[in-house]
């Protein structure tokens, strides 16, 4: 299947550290949710800024759609499709949900598409649609991550780039948030997700990637990590549950 972004043999870091990033590779398959995993500090944020072009990689190749885009910056990487959503809330809160989800055709001459892409966001996104007159800052932390979900799909990308989407959110926000994510999804735009929550976001996703050292440890289905007992015990916070044992009579 073909990729919307592939990252091959990334070497990445800041300033003259060491890298962080030490011959990375991952590919996201349109139509699919790839997630990252990883203990703290391996680089999963990483992964997504050499990604969006705010971290040019020290070496490596970065394909959008099969299109060379080595070395360019957020504004090319956004034209050719990768979006990213940042870890953290990034809302205006003093604007409204209207106003915070338009300034994500910002970069779109074809106001006419801009105005379609505003009514796709709005049928994806319930609750865009019905606080769409109200201030941002007054939705809630699960809401407020749903807007930005929506400004990130004004362009119409290829792939969505999601850091931590979870990040501060109750478990009932949390689910909400992962249920958008699949519908994203089932609407077209691949997504490459890193979560803390592990276990949770291997659920929603079709593809797992463990990061260790720098570089893509396992990969695979997202069922098949999930049911691997050691990366449990590694990775995703213990053990799968294991069905009940019922007593022999
Ligand atoms: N802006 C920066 N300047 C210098 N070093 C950085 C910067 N951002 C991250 N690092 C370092 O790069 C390494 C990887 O960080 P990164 O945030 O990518 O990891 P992560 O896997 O996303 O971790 P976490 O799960 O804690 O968010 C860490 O050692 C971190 O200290």
């Amino acid at each position: 299947m073909a990729s919307e972004i592939e990252l091959v043999d990334i070497q990445a870091g800041y300033g003259r550290a060491a890298p962080v990033l030490r011959g990375l590779s991952v590919a996201v398959p349109a139509g699919s949710i790839v997630c990252l995993v990883g203990p703290n500090g391996a680089g999963k944020s990483t992964v997504l800024k050499a990604a969006s072009g705010l971290l040019k990689p020290r070496s490596g190749r970065i394909l959008v759609g099969g299109r060379e885009m080595t070395g360019q910056g957020p504004q090319a990487m956004l034209a050719a499709g990768v979006a990213h959503v940042l870890q953290g809330h990034s809302v205006f809160r003093e604007m409204t949900v209207a106003e915070n989800v338009l300034l994500g055709g910002y970069t779109l001459r074809d106001k006419a598409f801009a105005a379609r892409r505003a009514e796709f966001v709005k049928e994806l996104f319930p609750v865009v649609a019905q606080r769409w007159g109200s201030l941002a800052g007054l939705l809630s932390g699960g809401q407020q991550k749903q807007v930005e979900f929506a400004r990130s799909l004004m362009v119409d990308p290829k792939v969505v780039l999601l850091d931590e989407p979870s990040m501060g959110l109750d478990p009932n926000a949390t689910a909400t948030v992962f249920e958008q994510i699949v519908r994203m999804r089932d609407a077209g735009t691949a997504v490459l997700l890193v979560e803390q929550n592990a276990r949770r976001a291997l659920e929603a996703a079709d593809l797992g990637c463990v990061l260790d050292l720098g570089r893509v440890h396992i990969s695979g289905p997202a069922s098949e990590l999930l049911a691997d007992p050691q990366l449990g015990e590694l990775y995703l916070g213990g053990r799968p549950a294991e069905p009940p044992v019922v007593p022999k009579r």
